[in-house]
């Protein structure tokens, strides 16, 4: 295992206002059409999901539709459109910065708002969309908002190799989800397959992209991946994310709603996984700081272990968490992709490869850079309540064996390389 640089907020990445929150409020944390652009450091934002690099692209969201040509023809990449490409503007001059998306599973409930969310990007020069059906009505409604990113679409495995050729960044929210009743892992059985195929066909076709893994259940599915990139000789692990973003929101939002605090302000690190008490929210590293009774500590952090499930009983059959899901998978991406444009403040809680404990993955806080993960923040695990260190002690064997459970049924599918 590669050796991994670590990073105390004691030092000098403590004073960057740096955590998600601060990005988040200096953006405005919302998608509405009202919000302000706040330049900071020559940088812009963009529509509330933290975009603070937007490659040329002026201050003004690209989803108003009010931005000038040049501000738009800045960022589209004006290499000749890829098979099944529909321009949505006319191709412009060099842009500053912009990334090729693939996202896998894009005409599904996570997959249809987060490629929107996605389409908004003034960092995207191409959005590729790929599911094994209903891709085409999908690509041809997205195409018609007149942002920047090229829209193409891919249905079915004939075409997933034509989607993923040369990409960046690959987000995979292809899968099934829960039904009232049923744990994560009770999704392994069909999504572990899934994931493992559209894994091989990413190692083939972009095997130096970063991936985000939304498919459930993340505590295995990530492993999988691992291993399946191993046996295809192009494992990075500091390329593979599994996106938990889903529960910083959540712990974002709870927290602010129960401290009467201001929703874009609040920071909480979740650490561990994304499966039930796996899922373990550090409330007493949360910015700005706040004080909590123990009955509130143990309603919040079982709200957010249980914030899934809330969502899945609600929608009462039809699903699991789509909207929250797409917000908070869009904002990782965008992470991803100010790091990959040399931002140097991007930090972000994630299921990765790690060292911080017994564990081979584990879900904490990083500081991300243009390879990838660039260091682990170790301060977040330090000093940790009574409670925390419980919870900690509490979750090591279930996302034990979760990992273990992705790691046997990969080697029992792929051969060697
Ligand atoms: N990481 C997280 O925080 C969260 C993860 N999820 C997970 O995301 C996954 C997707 O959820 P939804 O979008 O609500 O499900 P959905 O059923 O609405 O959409 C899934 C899409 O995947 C497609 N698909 C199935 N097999 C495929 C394959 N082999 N290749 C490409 N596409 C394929 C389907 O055609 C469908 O369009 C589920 O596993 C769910 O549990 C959901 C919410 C949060
Ligand atoms: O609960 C589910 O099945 C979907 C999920 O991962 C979440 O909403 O956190």
């Amino acid at each position: 295992m590669a050796a991994q640089a670590a990073i105390s907020l004691a030092g000098s990445v403590a004073a960057a206002p740096s955590f998600s929150t601060s990005c988040v409020s200096r953006s405005h944390g919302s998608l509405s059409a009202g919000s302000k652009v706040v330049p900071r450091r020559g940088l812009r934002t963009f529509s509330g999901l933290k975009a603070e690099r937007c490659g040329g692209v002026s201050g003004a969201g690209a989803f108003r539709g009010g931005e000038s040509f040049e501000t738009l023809a800045a960022s589209i990449d004006a290499a000749k459109p890829a098979k099944n490409v529909e321009e949505t503007v006319r191709p412009g001059q060099a842009r500053a910065s912009s990334y090729k998306v693939a996202v896998l599973g894009a005409a599904g409930g996570i997959g249809q708002p987060l490629s929107l969310l996605i389409k908004m990007s003034p960092l995207v020069s191409t959005l590729n969309l790929y599911d094994i059906a209903n891709v085409k009505g999908v690509m041809a409604d997205l195409s018609h908002c007149n942002t920047p990113a090229q829209v193409a679409g891919f249905t079915g495995p004939t075409e997933l190799a034509a989607c993923l050729k040369d990409v960046d960044l690959v987000i995979i929210p292809a899968g099934v989800p829960r039904k009232p009743g049923m744990t994560r892992d009770d999704l392994f059985n069909i999504n572990a397959n899934i994931v493992k195929t559209l894994i091989e066909a990413v190692a083939d076709n972009a095997p130096n992209a970063i991936i985000n893994i939304i498919s459930n259940p993340v505590n295995s599915t990530v492993p999988i991946a691992a291993e399946v990139l191993k046996a295809k000789g192009v494992y990075d692990p500091k390329k593979l994310f599994g996106v938990t973003t889903l529960d910083v929101v959540r712990a974002n939002t709870f927290v602010a709603q129960k401290k009467n605090l201001r929703l874009i302000d609040v920071d909480v690190p979740v650490i561990g996984g994304h499966a039930g008490i796996t899922i373990l929210p550090l409330l007493s590293k949360t910015r700005p700081s706040a004080e909590f009774t123990p009955e509130e500590i143990e309603e919040l952090t079982v709200r957010i272990q249980n914030a899934g499930t809330e969502v899945v009983e609600a929608k009462a059959g039809a699903g699991s968490a789509t909207l929250s899901m797409a917000y908070a998978a869009a904002r990782f991406a965008e992470s991803c992709m100010r790091a990959l444009d040399g931002d140097p403040d991007v930090f972000e809680c994630t299921f990765v490869q790690s060292e911080l404990t017994d564990l081979p993955f584990f879900a904490s806080r990083v500081k991300l850079g243009k390879k990838g993960v660039e260091a682990f923040i170790t301060d977040d695990l330090e000093g940790l309540t009574e409670y925390e260190q419980k919870g900690v002690d509490a979750l090591m064997a279930e996302l034990k064996g979760s990992i273990e459970k992705g790691v046997n049924f990969a080697n029992k599918q792929v051969a060697p390389a």
